[in-house]
């Protein structure tokens, strides 16, 4: 009897492989972005291998300080495109392509079955397509570009049931940071998360991806969310591969099971300095904000913005406002929308698909005491700016705190 992630490895590795093994997989699609391919391809070098051992399997997005910020990362960015040049690596996303995590699946990389290493924390992302997505150093995959293989440890498996029917400005980021509270930020440590029940089932693939994004925050290896109908739709004419869905054996082995009630659920916020430190809106409600921040690889797709922009029509934002798309294809679909006129009428800015201040690189950095809402997946002391304060919430909480200037419950909008 089988978890998700031990059929995954199984067929990865060659050779049946149950909960703690340790084995050596083969890997299917590799990511590593600006920040983290200038490590990964230095040490690579140094290992003296020639070429990479697959390029097509190779994924380069360009977006964490994209465009570049300076002349050192300007110079560094341009030593990366070089080299995925010299090795003939064509997926290759430049600057305003969007986020890697967007990016990736949009493209079709990522599938149900599937063993996707990134050299990001967020990796756990394609998850929502019901893959292994997980996250490596850069050492690590300097490895994997020269082999294709990377050694794991099989992870044991914890499942998470969400039933109900969310209430109306309730969404999956709401969903998530109420699985966060629960399980805690170290609670699934080394664990792969299994997501259930029919508040998941019914849950778009930008939901779900919402939902897999922030399962590091728990401290998971993975989140994994069993790929249906939802899931082969967005991959018609998109997925790069055949693929083969995998699912769980009614026995397989779970190390802790939680059950979420979704239906008194209000929408929740995450915060300082904590992604665990979650409460309902009404008990923060009038805190008052400096900036408020929608997009990342958490909450920067269309769907997002939609709920955004359905707050913030015809309303003007009290405090500073940044609007970034995840990705390009994002952006211009707002665009045709009529999203971004909304977002500028309300006194919005928007950047360039990518990053943008999540991590506070660039474009909207907070100064000392400062405190600014934001639809990203971690708040942790000093992330967006040194001495700043950030609380994590969905799309629509923030549009609605930005109209205010504190924080505010969409459904009072
Ligand atoms: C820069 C990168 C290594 C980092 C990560 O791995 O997650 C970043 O994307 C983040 O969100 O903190
Ligand atoms: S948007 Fe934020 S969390 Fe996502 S990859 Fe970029 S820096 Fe990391």
């Amino acid at each position: 009897m089988s978890t998700i992630s031990e059929k995954i490895f199984s067929r990865a590795a060659g050779k049946k492989a149950k909960a703690n093994d340790f084995v050596i997989a083969d890997i299917d699609y590799a990511m590593a972005h600006d920040g983290t391919s200038i490590l990964a391809v230095r040490s690579f070098r140094q290992m003296e291998v020639e070429k990479v051992w697959d390029p097509s399997r190779i994924v380069i997005p360009f977006d964490h300080l994209a465009p570049a910020n300076s002349d050192t990362t300007a110079g560094l960015q341009k030593d990366i495109r070089g080299w995925v040049r010299q090795q003939g690596i064509n997926n290759f996303y430049d600057i305003g392509n969007g986020i890697c995590h967007q990016v990736l699946p949009e493209k079709g990389f990522a599938m149900p079955g599937k063993l996707i290493v990134g050299a990001d924390s967020h990796s756990c992302t394609y998850g929502a397509f019901g893959a292994f997505g997980t996250g490596v150093g850069a050492t690590d995959m300097a490895e994997i570009f020269a082999s294709g293989k990377l050694w794991f440890r099989v992870p044991e498996s914890i499942k998470v049931a969400a039933e109900g029917k969310m209430g109306e400005r309730v969404y999956a980021k709401d969903l998530t940071l109420k699985i966060i509270g629960e399980v805690t930020a170290s609670g699934a440590t080394y664990k792969a998360v299994e997501f259930y029940g029919n508040a998941i089932e019914e849950l778009s693939m930008a939901g779900r991806m919402t939902l897999s994004n922030m399962a590091i925050e728990m401290g998971a290896k993975a989140g994994i969310v069993p790929p249906d109908a939802t899931t082969f739709e967005y991959l018609k004419d998109r997925a790069v591969s055949d693929y083969e869905p995998v699912y769980s054996d009614e026995n397989a082995d779970y190390v802790a099971e939680y059950h979420i009630d979704v239906n008194s659920l209000e929408p929740q916020v995450a915060c300082p300095h904590e992604v665990d430190n979650v409460c309902g809106v009404s008990e923060i409600a009038d805190k008052k904000i400096d900036q408020a921040f929608i997009g990342t690889c958490t909450n920067g797709r269309l769907e997002d913005l939609e709920a955004a922009a359905e707050v913030l029509k015809g309303n003007e934002a009290a405090v500073r406002t940044i609007v970034i798309p995840a990705s390009r294809q994002v952006m211009k679909e707002a665009a045709r929308k009529g999203l971004i006129e909304i977002f500028l009428d309300a006194g919005a800015t928007i950047g360039t698909p990518g990053c943008g201040p999540c991590l506070g690189g660039h474009m909207g950095v907070i100064g000392e005491g400062e405190v600014c809402i934001s639809t990203a997946n971690r708040n942790f002391r000093g992330r967006m700016g040194t001495g700043g304060y950030i609380y994590l919430a969905s799309p629509a909480t923030v549009a609605a705190s930005a109209i205010k200037g504190e924080i505010t419950d969409p459904r009072n909008i």
